[in-house]
C-alpha cells in the first residue's frame, strides 16, 4: 500500500491540474462576459446551468460523487457569474441608478404622518428626527400612513420597524412591499417607561395604575413590588397619561413615556421602571420619491427565492463576495403561496458604490421580485 506521503504527492498533481483548468475556465468566462456585454445578454442562464449539472452528474459512477460534482459545479458557475458581473460593472454596463442621489433631504415645510395618538412613541420618534416644530398629523393604522404618503397628503411617514426586545413589526415589512414608497432615514428611540400622575400624586397616594398591557407587562417587576396597586389595562400608554390629566385624581397613576407625561403636564414619580433597561425601537422614515442620500450607508432590500435547496445560500454569497456586511435578515410568508418566503436584508453600503451595484445586479438576475426598499 502507498504511504500517506505518496498519496499526498498524487493529490498534489491532480490539484495542480484542477487549479490550472479552473483558471483556463475563468478566462473563457471573462470572454463570455465580454460577448454578453456586447450583445446585451443576461449573465445568469438557469437552463444552461441545469443542463451542465445534469451532464457532469451523469459522468459519475456513484451517487455520492454525483452529489459532490453537482455541488462543485454549482460553486464554479457561481464564481463564473460573479466574475461576469464584475466585468459588467467595470465596463459601465450597469445602466442608470433607479434612485436619485440627494445631498440632503427636503425638510422645509414638509408634512409628516405617524400612526397613533398624541403622545405616542411614534410621535416622539417623529420629533426626534424632524424636530419639535414639524407640521404633522396622525392616522389610525400603518396602512393609512402609507396611503397618505403615496397619495401625497404627507411627504414623509414615521413607522416603527423593529423593537430590541419584541423584534420585527411585521405589518410594516409587508406594507413596504405592497406600496411604492421608499425608506430615506431611520431613528432609534429608547423606550423608557415612567410612572406619572397629576400634581400632588405620591407613591403612597396611588391605588390604581393604568397603561397599555405591554406597558404593564414591561414594568411588572416594579409594579408588583407595590402590592396595593391595582393594575388596569387601557388602549395605550398615551391614553393612560391623558386620563391622568382629565381625571385629576391622586389615587391613580399612568405608566407612559416621558414625552406623554410632559405633553399632559404630569409629574414623573419614578423614572425608567422597565424590567429590561435596554429597550429601544427603530423607526423608519418613508417617502414616495425614489431618492437616497449621497452619504447613505445602509441599504434595505427584499427578494423571493426559488423553492430549491441552496438558493438562499447562493443569493447571500453576493454579499460575501462583494465584501458587504449584512446587518439583518428577516423573512415573511409570500401571500398566496404557502410555505414560500420573502427575505428582507439590510446591509452596509451606498447605491453609488460599485460593490453594491455588483451585488444588486447579481441578486436582481438570480432572485425573484427584488425590490430596493431604500438607502439611508
Ligand atoms: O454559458 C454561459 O452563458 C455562461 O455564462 C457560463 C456559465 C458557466 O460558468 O458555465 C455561467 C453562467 C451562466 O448562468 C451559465 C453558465
Amino acid at each position: 500500500m502507498a504511504t500517506l506521503e505518496e498519496m499526498r504527492k498524487e493529490l498534489d498533481v491532480i490539484d495542480g491540474q484542477i487549479t490550472s483548468l479552473y483558471e483556463k475556465r475563468m478566462e473563457i468566462c471573462a470572454e463570455v462576459a465580454d460577448y454578453k456585454i456586447k450583445n446585451g445578454r443576461k449573465v445568469f442562464d438557469r437552463t444552461r446551468e441545469n443542463e451542465k449539472l445534469a451532464a457532469v452528474a451523469a459522468g459519475m459512477s456513484t451517487e455520492f460523487n454525483k452529489k459532490g460534482i453537482k455541488e462543485l459545479f454549482e460553486q464554479i458557475m457561481s464564481m463564473s457569474r460573479k466574475l461576469q458581473y464584475q466585468r459588467l460593472t467595470d465596463a459601465g454596463a450597469l445602466g442608470k441608478l433607479p434612485f436619485i442621489g440627494l445631498d440632503k433631504l427636503d425638510m422645509e415645510g414638509v408634512r409628516v404622518v405617524f400612526q397613533g395618538v398624541e403622545g405616542a412613541n411614534n410621535q416622539a420618534a417623529m420629533e426626534q428626527y424632524f424636530g419639535k416644530d414639524v407640521n404633522y398629523f396622525h392616522v389610525a393604522a400603518f396602512r393609512d400612513a402609507m396611503e397618505a404618503i403615496e397619495e401625497g397628503s404627507a411627504d414623509y411617514a414615521v413607522l416603527p420597524i423593529e423593537n430590541s426586545s419584541a423584534g420585527a413589526v411585521v405589518q410594516v415589512y409587508d406594507l413596504l412591499v405592497e406600496f411604492e414608497n421608499y425608506i430615506v432615514g431611520e431613528t432609534v428611540l429608547p423606550i423608557r417607561h415612567m410612572l406619572a400622575g397629576v400634581k400632588g400624586t405620591t407613591l403612597s397616594s396611588i391605588e390604581r395604575v393604568y397603561s397599555h398591557p405591554q406597558g404593564l407587562m414591561q414594568t411588572s417587576r416594579y409594579l408588583d413590588a407595590h402590592a396595593g396597586w391595582q393594575q388596569i389595562s387601557i388602549a395605550n400608554t398615551a391614553v393612560a397619561a391623558k386620563k391622568m390629566l382629565e381625571d385629576k385624581d391622586v389615587t391613580q397613576a399612568a405608566v407612559c413615556n416621558e414625552y406623554a407625561a410632559n405633553l399632559y403636564g404630569l409629574d414623573i414619580l419614578a423614572r425608567n421602571i422597565n424590567d429590561e433597561t435596554d429597550n429601544s425601537t427603530r423607526f423608519i422614515i418613508v417617502t414616495n420619491q425614489k431618492v437616497f442620500l449621497k452619504n447613505a450607508s445602509k441599504i434595505s432590500i427584499c427578494f423571493e427565492v426559488p423553492h430549491e435547496s441552496g438558493s438562499l445560500y447562493h443569493l447571500l454569497s453576493h454579499f460575501i463576495y462583494n465584501d458587504l456586511n449584512m446587518t439583518k435578515i428577516e423573512s415573511r410568508p409570500v401571500e398566496g403561496r404557502s410555505w414560500e418566503y420573502r427575505f428582507f436584508v439590510d446591509f452596509e453600503g451606498n447605491m453609488a458604490d460599485p460593490a453594491v451595484k455588483n451585488a444588486i445586479r447579481g441578486l436582481r438576475e438570480e432572485a425573484m421580485n427584488l425590490k430596493i426598499l431604500g438607502n439611508y
